[in-house]
């Protein structure tokens, strides 16, 4: 049996037990590299992933290799760094976090200014900022306790979890959180920062908007403040730039954010990013940053399912005092669909019209309010409500259609939503194909081609398409 044989083998046994978008995202992506001595390589493709794997999978993974390659089996995982080498690491060991910098390949040769604070002015205008000792401008509201777990975004709260219990230490830094908008991006990271100043509350933790950092910046630069701006920022321990997309196109604040980035990633600091896009997609950012953002861990948070979007209710009826009935419940996790800030926004209203017009809070009630507020608010049709729709249409995980598979099925809904895509968003061919799949224009041409053929040809695949459509549209 030779490694690739013995890999799949055990992928196979893997496969029957966990869950599917498990196996696809953990286990897709491993590539076997050879089988000797009882020995099995196995290529993964970041240092996190392999400590996620230690950590969620150690027991799966030791059982099954025991049964494919017998009981003195053992696993070597070889990870990809970035200058494309690989380090071997042996079964169950950790990797020890002071070395780390061997595993990632850390440019950086920027001067350091003084890390004393004696000489160091406060370059801000925001009230309650002073020195080391800085308001972090967190919402207290935004902690962990309150932001529901579903499939959606299990990653990104995990990943998000480990970094608190220990910033900077983990492999995951910079986090960077990316999805649409209102499905949770500012409120985990505040979560993050409030859980670190919970547990270490010496730390000097900085929550920030990107917008109002570039503002900081060009005001500090008008002032001659150029230097105290830099190193108040190279300061601080746990920095969350929020939305970073919208620093494209700003080339002097992005070179400032650079230095930091770099001063605090080589300094053992958390840096925690938040955008609307993946790092891939983010235009008007330099490459150097972009590639920066890449070390650590790209987590999205997607459009929670029906399920998550109910709890996501009933905590957040709960915790606004008031019972809802399962009916309730149903209509509206049914009828919103599209983010979390809606589904809040949605009971905000309904809770509003019971107290002003001392009206119990009946299905009636619900259904008036929420047909009036989905009509109102049309919703966006983004790539990610396509991609989802089609996905719950046809009950197959999001990560199925983004995968490279080729199975028939998986490759029809893909091409569904890339039709969609197309039709429905004003984002270019390449785009969508980058975000369905990874495929390039010219697939996402030929999906949207094949689909038009199939509606003129096959009733069973246009019943498929309208249906899709309607739930779009509705
Ligand atoms: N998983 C969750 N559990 C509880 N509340 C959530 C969750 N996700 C989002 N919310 C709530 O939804 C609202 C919108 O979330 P948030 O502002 O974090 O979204 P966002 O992704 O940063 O959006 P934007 O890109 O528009 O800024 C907030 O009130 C937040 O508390």
């Amino acid at each position: 049996m030779d490694h690739k044989e013995a890999w799949d083998h055990c992928l196979s046994i893997i496969r029957d037990n966990i869950p599917e978008r498990s196996f696809q995202t953990w286990f897709s992506p491993i590539r076997p590299i050879k089988l000797s001595d009882k020995v099995l390589t196995i290529e993964v493709p970041t240092s996190f992933f392999y400590e996620y794997l230690e950590e969620h999978f150690i027991d799966i993974l030791r059982k099954t290799l025991f049964k494919v390659i017998g009981a003195d089996a053992k696993l070597e995982y070889s990870i990809i760094v970035h200058n494309n080498t690989h380090n071997s690491k042996p079964y169950a060991v950790k990797i020890p976090t002071q070395n780390k910098s061997d595993l990632t390949n850390r440019p950086v040769s920027m001067p350091m200014g003084s890390n004393s604070t004696n000489n160091i002015k406060n370059p801000f205008v925001i009230p309650g900022i002073q020195k080391l000792n800085i308001d972090p401008q967190l919402n207290s509201d935004y902690n962990f306790q309150n932001f529901i777990e579903g499939e959606c975004n299990r990653l990104a709260r995990s990943a998000g979890f480990a970094i608190a219990q220990n910033p900077g230490k983990t492999a995951f830094n910079p986090l960077f959180i990316y999805g649409a908008s209102g499905l949770g991006k500012t409120h985990l990271a505040h979560a993050i920062g409030i859980q670190v100043k919970e547990r270490f509350p010496e730390k000097t933790v900085l929550y920030v908007e990107a917008n109002k950092f570039e503002r900081q910046y060009a005001d500090a630069t008008r002032s001659n403040e150029r230097n105290d701006f830099v190193h108040f920022y190279q300061m601080i321990d746990v920095l969350i730039i929020d939305d970073v997309q919208h620093l494209a196109a700003k080339q002097k604040t992005q070179d400032v954010f650079f230095h930091i980035f770099n001063h605090l990633h080589q300094s053992g600091k958390q840096l925690i990013l938040t955008s609307d896009k993946p790092p891939v997609e983010l235009e008007g950012l330099e490459q150097r940053l972009l590639s920066r953002f890449k070390w650590g861990l790209s987590a999205d948070l997607q459009v929670p399912d029906f399920e998550t979007r109910k709890t996501i209710l009933q905590k957040m009826a709960y915790k606004d005092g008031i019972e809802l009935q399962d009916e309730i419940i149903d209509y509206i996790a049914n009828h919103i669909n599209t983010n979390v800030r809606e589904l809040e926004g949605a009971l905000v209203s309904l809770m509003a019209q019971s107290t002003l017009n001392r009206k119990e809070i009946t299905i009636d009630l619900a259904k008036d309010l929420i047909d009036k507020l989905v009509s109102n608010t049309r919703k966006e049709i983004t790539l990610d409500v396509i991609q989802q729709t089609v996905c719950d249409y046809f009950s197959m995980p999001v990560d199925q259609l983004k995968s490279k598979t080729r199975k028939r099925e998986i490759v029809q809904a893909r091409q569904i939503a890339m039709y969609f895509a197309k039709s429905k968003t004003k984002s270019s061919l390449s785009t969508i194909g980058a975000r369905i799949g990874g495929k390039d224009h010219a697939t996402v041409l030929h999906a949207c081609k094949t689909v038009k053929n199939l509606l003129d040809t096959d009733k069973r695949f246009k019943s498929f398409v309208t249906d899709i459509d309607k739930m779009l549209e509705n």
